[in-house]
Formats: structure tokens, C-alpha cells, sequence
């Protein structure tokens, strides 16, 4: 399972790719460490991967689909977060984008532009 985060901020997305896979673009977020809870796994992602604390974050969907990386099925707990703070990438981090529900181009993980990004698109969020 892999907890991560919906943030819109001006109707764009923000989505993050990782050094190991610098042209796969996903959302913030990862694996809960034994015991914890996906809320507080978001927290902790969010501020290792970004610098940011979730404020008020909301489940908004679990999506099973293919891992980006792994191509093995995964789970996703996806939540909808404001958050405190500039989201700067950290050091595992490639790069940062803004996108809107198009998806402009970027080649997206599974769960993103086939369940995420749609839903997101659907209610009505994203330019
Ligand atoms: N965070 C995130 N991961 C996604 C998304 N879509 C998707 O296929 N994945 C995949 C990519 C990876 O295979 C897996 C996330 O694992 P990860 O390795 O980034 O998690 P982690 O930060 O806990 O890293 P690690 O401790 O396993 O090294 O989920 C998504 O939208 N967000």
C-alpha cells in the first residue's frame, strides 16, 4: 500500500518524479513504515519529499493498479491536502511539476493518469 497526496493549488496538480525514474511523474506520498497509519505515512512523506505538512488532508479514493516502477499491483490511499508551506524537492526527489488535467505530456504512473488524474478532471478541479 502506498499513501499518497492529491495538492491543488491555482487548479494544477502537483506531481514529482524520483531520481531513479526521472521521467515517471506521480503523486507525492509512499509506503507507511510498520504500524503506521497511511494519514501519518502522508505526513512524513510529505515532509521528507517536500518540506510541507498536510493540513486538514481528506480521503478521496483508493485506486489499485500497476506500480510505476515495479509494474507489480499496488494500492493506493489517495488523500486531497491543503498544505503549510512551499513544497520544495528533496534530495531523492528529480523533479517538480504543476500540471493540469491534461496531464501536459508527462508520462504518468498508472494509478495517475488512468484512475487519479480522470477523477480529478471529473469533478471538476483542474484547468
Ligand atoms: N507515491 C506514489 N507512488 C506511486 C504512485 N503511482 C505509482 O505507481 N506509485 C508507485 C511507485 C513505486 O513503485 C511505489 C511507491 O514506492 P516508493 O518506493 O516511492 O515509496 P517509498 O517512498 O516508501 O520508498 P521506499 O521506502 O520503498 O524506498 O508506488 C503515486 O501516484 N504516488
Amino acid at each position: 500500500m502506498v499513501a499518497a497526496g492529491v495538492i491543488v493549488q491555482g487548479r494544477r496538480l502537483l506531481v514529482v518524479s524520483k531520481r531513479a525514474a526521472p521521467d515517471v511523474f506521480y503523486l507525492p506520498g509512499g509506503k507507511p513504515d510498520p504500524g503506521e497509519t497511511p494519514e501519518a505515512a502522508l505526513t512524513r512523506e510529505l515532509g521528507e519529499e517536500l518540506g510541507v505538512r498536510p493540513v486538514a488532508p481528506r480521503l478521496l479514493m483508493r485506486v489499485e493498479a500497476r506500480a510505476a516502477l515495479e509494474g507489480v499491483p499496488l494500492r493506493l490511499t489517495v488523500f486531497t491536502t491543503d498544505i503549510d508551506g512551499v513544497p520544495r524537492p528533496a534530495a531523492e526527489l528529480a523533479h517538480l511539476r504543476w500540471i493540469t488535467g491534461t496531464g501536459d505530456g508527462l508520462r504518468l504512473s498508472p494509478a495517475l493518469g488512468e484512475h487519479i488524474l480522470p477523477r480529478l478532471r471529473a469533478d471538476g478541479l483542474l484547468d
